[in-house]
This record gives structure tokens, sequence and C-alpha cells, in this order.
């Protein structure tokens, strides 16, 4: 899935903010309603605090929360810390106003590590006093410590009205409400996003709400999804007595529901089941981040049964956010240092600091101490009890530390209470209260609870949660939902089509179809989606060629259409292709090449031919392509609309492809394939015909002499096996489909375009270069291979007229001549004056000039193949007669041809290729 690939980030990251938002760092805490000091603060690091637990509720007041600043700290670019933690939370989302007694910004800066003070935060929000223990001075945001020694010092204060200097008045709604799935993907997403976060819904929709906050608070989102996940584990686990409650799979969940059922129903349906709260930056549409208190719970429906493990997907997350305001107020210097011993009787949990490791089963304690049955008040649950606690009694049993965490197993069927016994952590914990504005009433049994029936049990299923009339939010799950048909289609990217298919086969699709109309695709083929995908993403594709070229030339017949002569060349950049270029150009082709991207120039062979497409008469074009990518070589043929298509790309380095010989294979063999496949993909089958760089190294070891059509191969290297395939693959697309494939089996051909590593070119740029003074010796491999050495202008146009056949067929170019490396070193040397005589043997073995004694070859071991062909010979009889084509350079031409244009170019110390 790709939404996956952002994943559930990892609990723990640096914490210290560093980007575009500001500068800032955040202090963890459990404070129920986060603290935050602002803009302007001088960063504030608060050691050795643990977060509580869990945090009991308790009504909305006044209190205050003493902080111990920190003092010393050399890091005053930081602005901001503030303490928030994900804890359970009322169904409401009260606005918190949070202030820290004064003190001005200055006094705190002022502060020394021996002089540590107290920051005391009040908030409005109902909470405990914080007792803070010791501070030893630390640059890690750590958690508090809670004692529930301390309730009885709340302390209320007056409800502050500073505004916060952070949250300014706007205009815009300061809450909104999203559904996610339980990937944390949005499945139904409030207009308000566009006010709030400037994101139209859409550009929300069925993506990881990671995407959308800052990249810093994707742990706190984490966690918070872990909370949900675990609680509802947690649930089905205590219903399936002696199964251990396996995690929800992880298919998506969103369904046509989301799509016909109102915001307002979903959001219902959920009302009064247990829920979480944080507070998240939101990355809105302009790249700023504001904060947002969000408060999430699990909804129900969809056909899910919270006490069937099986249907825990069909679970969605409510999100809540709303706007997170606050202020701050800083203490005092002085008020620090008195708070800050130890007190008995704290219960730590496991913190996030950065230097402390902390493992997903440290947390099973915390969360399994605040997680409750999320059925316990949900409608969805059969078992809700009718008069729920709201009391909540802390007695953390003397115990300053959480038992360790191998007793106890997030998935082992441990349980609650016997984390309880073992711990001596007594925490009645706090019960969500069910929504004061649902009066419910619950069958006796416990049938399964369906919130999305198939049937039109669904108006009765929601007449069990009749609003009253007192409530100050009604929902309107009143209203039935309103099933759709369940023949209707859809078309939204998260369905399973979507998330089987490829990613380059949707890529494929989507640019081809930006080359068509919408319109013009017929509606059936884009949202119905057949048994085999990736075929019919590729009839998509390749109707939604036609408005384009194959609109205009789909009523061409076979015929008509060849007669545009439009050519493609994989490859162009190489000997050949440059020399075909030339050629094709010369015959009235429009010429289109591709080109790999490369980071340093590559196309120094055909620069001369090159001109801007936007001058007038240019034939001549250019694409970036790979033979490793399918989507871009059908996008290329669906644009080129070619009649004939040359394969001359490859790894085409025999020795390079034992050191490369999975690229070999991928570019050599499979790329011919996916050319293959790219014109049968566009509907071309029977319109493009396609030239395939065989080799006479498919002979490597050769069968017999010279070689033809018709000897066996016997390849001797990676690419030559590599090659084999795509020999094959050419013929048996000829033989199955029909296309006009040919393979041209050429020997090796030459020309002063050559690569410089291979033999020849090697050998004359050396001469020229050792002939000018500019070079002292060439060193060289086995001399005594023997091969047929043409020239490439010639094979040039063999290629050419293999196409142009009745039918196509396979043929050797090939001189009918063959030559030692040995020969094609002595015949060079003589270019420039020099006679080399041989010496020594073997690996010793040197060439002299004749006339001084220097030595001008040696032999290096380096450049010997694994294995080598020794021989290759061939025999273009068929060329000639099936085609007429005869080779035109001798081998003597050919030599004298490179080493002269050698001369040239290392006079002109050319950067011809
Ligand atoms: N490259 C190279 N080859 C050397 C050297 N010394 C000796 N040789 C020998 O010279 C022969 C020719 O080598 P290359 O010029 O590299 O060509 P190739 O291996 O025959 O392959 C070329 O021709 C094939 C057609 O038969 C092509 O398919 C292939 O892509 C390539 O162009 C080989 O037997 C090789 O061992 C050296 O220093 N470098």
């Amino acid at each position: 899935m790709q939404h996956k690939k952002r994943g559930r980030p990892k609990l723990r990251e640096k914490r210290v903010y560093s980007s575009n938002e500001h500068t800032y760092e955040i202090l963890y805490g459990t404070i129920q309603e986060p603290a935050i000091m602002t803009k302007n603060t001088p960063r504030n690091i608060i050691p050795n605090q643990q977060a509580p637990p869990f945090h009991a509720k308790t009504p909305h007041s006044q209190h205050k929360v003493t902080i111990p600043s920190i003092t010393n700290d050399t890091k005053r670019s930081s602005i901001i810390s503030f303490v928030h933690e994900s804890f359970e939370s009322p169904y409401e989302l009260p606005t918190q106003s949070t202030r820290a007694t004064s003190s001005p910004i200055s006094e705190i800066n002022s502060l020394t590590s021996s002089n540590n003070t107290d920051l005391t935060i009040e908030t409005v929000a109902a909470l405990p006093t914080v007792q803070l223990s010791s501070i030893p001075l630390t640059s890690q945001p750590l958690l508090f410590n809670y004692s529930n020694s301390t309730p009885s010092s709340f302390t209320p204060i007056a409800n502050t009205s500073h505004s916060s200097p952070a949250a300014p008045q706007q205009e815009s709604p300061s809450s909104l409400t999203i559904i996610l799935s339980m990937e944390v993907c949005c499945a139904k997403v409030s207009d308000d996003t566009i006010k709030c976060w400037g994101y139209y819904p859409q550009e929300l929709a069925h993506r990881s709400f990671y995407d959308f906050i800052s990249p810093k608070d994707t742990d706190r989102l984490a966690r918070l999804h872990r909370l949900l996940i675990d609680n509802a584990m947690n649930v089905t686990k205590s219903h399936q007595t002696g199964e251990a409650a396996p995690l929800p799979p992880t298919e998506r969940t969103t369904s046509l529901l989301f799509s016909y059922t109102a915001h307002s129903q979903l959001n219902a349906i959920a009302n009064g089941s247990r829920s979480f709260s944080d507070t998240i930056h939101i990355k809105k549409s302009t790249g700023e981040y504001e904060l947002y208190k969000v408060v999430v719970y699990i909804g129900g429906g969809l056909g899910a049964d919270l006490y069937d493990a099986s249907t825990l997907s069909k679970q969605y997350i409510v999100a809540q956010f709303k706007r997170h305001e606050y202020e701050v107020i800083v203490p005092p210097p002085q008020a620090a240092a008195s708070n800050v011993a130890p007190q008995k009787g704290i219960t730590s949990i496991p913190t996030f600091r950065d230097e402390t490791p902390i493992s997903a089963d440290d947390l099973v304690p915390y969360y399994n101490s605040i997680i409750q049955p999320i059925a316990a008040f949900s409608p969805m649950s059969p078992l809700t009890p009718t008069s729920p606690t709201n009391s909540s009694s802390l007695n953390f049993g003397g115990n300053n530390a959480l038992p360790t965490t191998s007793t106890i197993h997030r998935n082992s069927g441990s349980n609650l209470d016997s984390f309880r016994r073992n711990s001596g952590f007594n925490h009645q914990p706090s019960i969500s209260k069910p929504n004061p504005s649902f009066a419910m009433t619950l069958p006796s049994a416990s049938p399964k609870f369906n919130i999305a029936p198939t049937t039109n049990t669904t108006n009765s299923l929601f007449s069990r949660f009749q609003p009253t009339s007192s409530s100050p939010q009604p929902p309107s799950s009143a209203a039935p939902v309103h099933m759709q048909s369940s023949s209707m289609t859809v078309t939204h990217p998260t369905q399973q089509y979507f998330l089987q298919t490829s990613s380059s086969t949707l890529n494929a699709a989507a640019s081809a179809v930006q080359n068509k109309s919408r319109s013009s695709i017929p509606s059936k083929e884009t949202t119905v989606a057949p048994p085999d995908r990736k075929i019919e993403m590729m009839y998509i594709m390749a109707e939604a060629f036609t408005p384009n070229k194959m609109g205009a030339h789909s009523k061409l017949t076979v015929e008509e259409y060849r007669a545009r002569k439009v050519a493609l060349i994989t490859g162009v950049t190489g000997q050949d292709g440059s020399y075909l270029v030339e050629f094709l150009l010369e015959k009235g082709y429009e010429v289109h090449g591709i080109i790999r991207r490369s980071s340093s120039f590559n196309t120094g062979r055909i620069e001369h031919i090159y001109r801007d497409r936007h001058e007038t008469g240019v034939k001549f074009f250019l694409h970036h392509g790979d033979l490793t990518d399918s989507t871009c070589l059908v996008h290329i043929i669906s644009k080129v609309q070619p009649t004939e298509l040359y394969n001359l790309a490859a790894q085409s380095h025999v020795k390079v492809s034992f050191d490369m010989s999975e690229y070999t294979g991928d570019v050599d063999a499979l790329g011919t394939l996916r050319l293959l496949d790219a014109i049968r993909t566009c509907g071309l089958t029977d319109r493009v015909r396609f030239y395939q760089a065989s080799t006479s190294e498919l002979y490597g070891k050769v069968m017999e002499t010279p070689q033809k059509e018709t000897t066996p191969f016997y390849p001797r290297s990676p690419y030559g096996v590599a090659k084999l395939y795509g020999y094959w693959i050419v013929r048996n697309y000829r033989e199955s489909y029909h296309m006009f494939t040919c393979n041209g089996i050429l020997f090796n051909h030459e020309s002063p375009r050559r690569g410089r590593t291979f033999v020849t070119r090697k050998i004359t740029r050396a001469v020229a270069d050792i002939h000018l003074g500019r070079q002292e010796c060439l060193y060289l491999g086995n001399i005594d291979a023997k091969r047929d050495w043409g020239h490439a202008r010639d094979y040039i146009q063999g290629m050419w007229l293999m196409l142009q056949q009745d039918e196509p067929d396979d043929f050797v170019l090939a001189t009918g001549k063959t030559y030692t490396v040995r020969s094609f070193v002595e015949k060079a040397f003589q270019k420039t004056g020099h006679t080399i005589v041989w010496e020594g043997e073997g690996v010793n073995e040197v060439g002299k000039d004749a006339e001084t004694g220097k030595v001008l070859v040696r032999i290096d071991p380096k450049y010997f193949r694994p294995a080598e062909v020794e021989l290759l010979l061939g025999d273009p009889t068929k060329a000639k007669t099936a085609l007429g084509w005869e080779p035109t350079v001798t081998f003597d031409q050919l030599v004298d041809e490179m080493v002269t244009e050698d001369i040239k170019a290392s006079l002109n110390d050319s950067k011809l290729m």
C-alpha cells in the first residue's frame, strides 16, 4: 500500500525542532492539557520528569502545574518549550488556557544551573498539581513524575483572559473532524480543512495523515494510533476467551459507506467510545505549522463488530481537531528550587527521552493502565454498563517503577488485572463517560453490532441512539445511513484494485491518460477493474493514445501508417545509433531517439545532427528513457507512434558484463521484452517493425565456422546470454503475435565513432597518441582473439534493409573475413610508419618498434576475460541473397580510416566520444 511507505514513524526521533516552523524543543510530560511556553521564551529543559501513566478524568477547572525551569541554557535560539503527551481525553474539546506565573524572559535567561527555578504553569483544564522531581541538568526533555500525593494541592487560579501569542484570532473555524482509516489515512474529510489548513478535502482524501503534520510530531500521532489499536485489541481479547487478540489486518477501511454516509453520522456512530488526546502541529498548505489539539477515538460500523477480531479493520478513527489556544506566563526564577525532590510513590512510565532507547514493550504497562475497553460506553458495545463510574482513584502502592515488561505482553493475553496485581499499580482507570446526548437502550444479549448493515435494519439500528433534546451536540445519526446499491462502481484510489497494481503500471496509465481527453476514455474502462489489472491498465493506456496521434493514425491502413516513416531508436547515442540517425534522415524519416539521463554529456556522436525542435523542418527528436523502465517506453512509443523501432541500446561491453551481469541481463534481455510489450501495449503490434541488435557473441564458443543463421548458439558471457534471451524473445513474439521482428546477427563492426574501450578503437587511438608522442605504450589482453571486423556504416544499411522486407527474418551481417587482434595492432601501427615485432610469450609478450626497439605494446592480464570468444567469422550469404547487402569497406580501409580520424582527434584533443 502506497501510503504505508510513509509508514508509522519510529517513536523515537530527535526532539529538537529546527525546521522552517520554528526552533524549539518539546518537553514531554503528561499534564492533562499541554502546557506551552511560546515564542521568545528561552528553551527550558525539564529534566527527570515522568509523565503520569494516565490521566484521571477530573472536572474541568483551573489547576496549577509547577514546572521547574532550567538555567544556564546556552541554546538561546530555542523558542518554545511545551509539554504534551498522549492521554485519555474527555470527549469534549475544552479550550485550554495555559499560563506560567509571571517571569520575564530575561529573568529566565539569567538563571544558572545552580539556581534551578520552578516554572509554574497554570491550566484552566482540570489537573492535579504536579510536583516535579529533582532536576539533574540534562539537555533532553524528560517526562514528569506524577504523584498521587499531590491532588490536594490543586490550586485553582482565576481564569485568564490572556490571549495566546501563538494563536491569533482568525476567522477560520478553529475545529474540524476527520474520519481516518485504522491506518490513519483520511477517509472522510471535513470541508473546513480549506478554511482551517488551506487544503481542499480532496487533497487529504486517502492520504496518510502523517503527511499533514509536522515531521517532529509523527511520534505523537503514532502513539495515539497505538493507543487506539491497543484499545481495540484489548476489547477483543477480553471477549475472545482463550484467544490471543490478533492485530487488525492492515487493510484499508475506506469503503462506500464513507462516501455516502454523512460526516456527522459517522462521527456520531462512535460517540461515547474511549478517546485519547494530544497536541499536534498541523502542516498547513502554506507550509506553516499550527498547533492543534486532537482527540481521537474509535468509530464503529462498516460491518464491524467490536467483539470479533476479524472485523477490527472495519473500525475507523474519528479525529477531532481544535486549534490549540494557550498562553504563557513565566514564573519568577527564585520560585524554583524547592520542588525538586523526588517523591515516594511516584510511578514513572517509560519516557521518550532521546538518550534512553525505549521498546514498544516498555510501553505496555502504560497502555494497559490507561486503556479501557472502548466498548464500555460505545454504542457498539452490547456490554455498556448502565451506570459508569466517574471516579478515578490513584494508588501507586509506593512503587517507584513499573514491573518489567517481560511479564506483560501486549499481545500475549496478559490482562490489566494481573498487571495491577504484579505491579501494585492499583489504579482503577477512569472510564469515558458516555456522551450525555445519547440515551441508549442496550440489548440484554450480546448481538453483533453492525452499524453498516446491508439490509434496511439501519433505521432500527440508529433508533437506539436517539439524541436527547438537551443534547448540545445532537448527532445526526438519528437519520438512517443511506446505503447504496452494491452494484455501484467506485473509483476512489484506495480500492484493492489500486493497491494490487504496481505503481509503475499505474504511473504509466496516468501519464498515458494525460494524452487523452478524459471524455474520450470510456467510463467503463476507468471504473471497472477486470481480473487482469495490468492488462486492463495497459488497454486504458493504449486507448488513451488515440486522440493524439493514434487517433489521427488509427484510421490509416497499415500501409498508410507505415508510409509515415517514423523511426524510433534506442541506443541512439552509440556508434550504430548515430550512423542510423544520419541514414534514416537521409531517407526522409522522422527520427526519434531514446537517451538515458546522464549527468555527463553522452550525446557527442549526435550533436552534429541535433537541432532545436523549435527550428523549422526539424525531424530528429530525443526522449529521455531507459530500457529498464517500461512506463517510459510505453509513454514514448505512444507519443512517437513509430513505424520502425531499432533496439540498439544495451550494456554492450562483453568484459563489463561479467562485472555487471544482473544489469546486463536487465537491460539487454528484459529491456528487449519491455520494448516488445510496450509496442503491444500501445496497440501497434501489426504496425511497428522491430529490429533487434543481436550479435555474433551468441556463437561464443563456436559450433561451426563460419557462423551463419543456422549455427547453434553457445554464448560465453553474461552479455551473450542476455542477448540470447533477446534473440529468442524477438523470434517468440514474431511467431506468437505475428509481429514484424528481425534479429540482425551482426559481427564486430567498427568506425571512428566506436567506443574507446572496444579493442579496435583502443588500438587506433593509442597508435595516434603514441605517434604524436602523447602515450608511451598500449596495454592489451588477448591479442590472439580473432574477429570479423566490418565498418559500422555498412551494417546500418543492413539493419534498415531487414525491416523493408516482406517477411521478418534473422540475418547475419559480416565480412566473411577474420583477423587477430595482433593483426589489427600491426596494421594500425603500420599506418603511422611503425613496424611491430613481437617478442616473448604469454603475458610477457611485447610488441616492439622494429626500428627503435622501443616497447609499444604490452600484455595486461586485467583485460583477459573469464571466458573468451576466440574466433568469430561470419557467413553473410543470406543477407547478400535476400537483402542484397554486402560490406563495402575492407579491413585495411577500416583501420586506415580509424587511425586517420584518431590522429585528427588526438591533435584536436577532440571530445568526440
Ligand atoms: N575491449 C578489449 N578487448 C581486448 C583487449 N585486448 C584484447 N581484446 C580482445 O579483443 C576482442 C574484441 O573485443 P571487443 O572489441 O571488446 O569486442 P567484442 O568483445 O568482440 O564485442 C563486440 O562485438 C560484439 C559483436 O561480435 C558486440 O556484440 C559487442 O557488443 C561488442 O561490440 C576480444 O576477444 C577481447 O578479448 C582490450 O584491451 N580491450
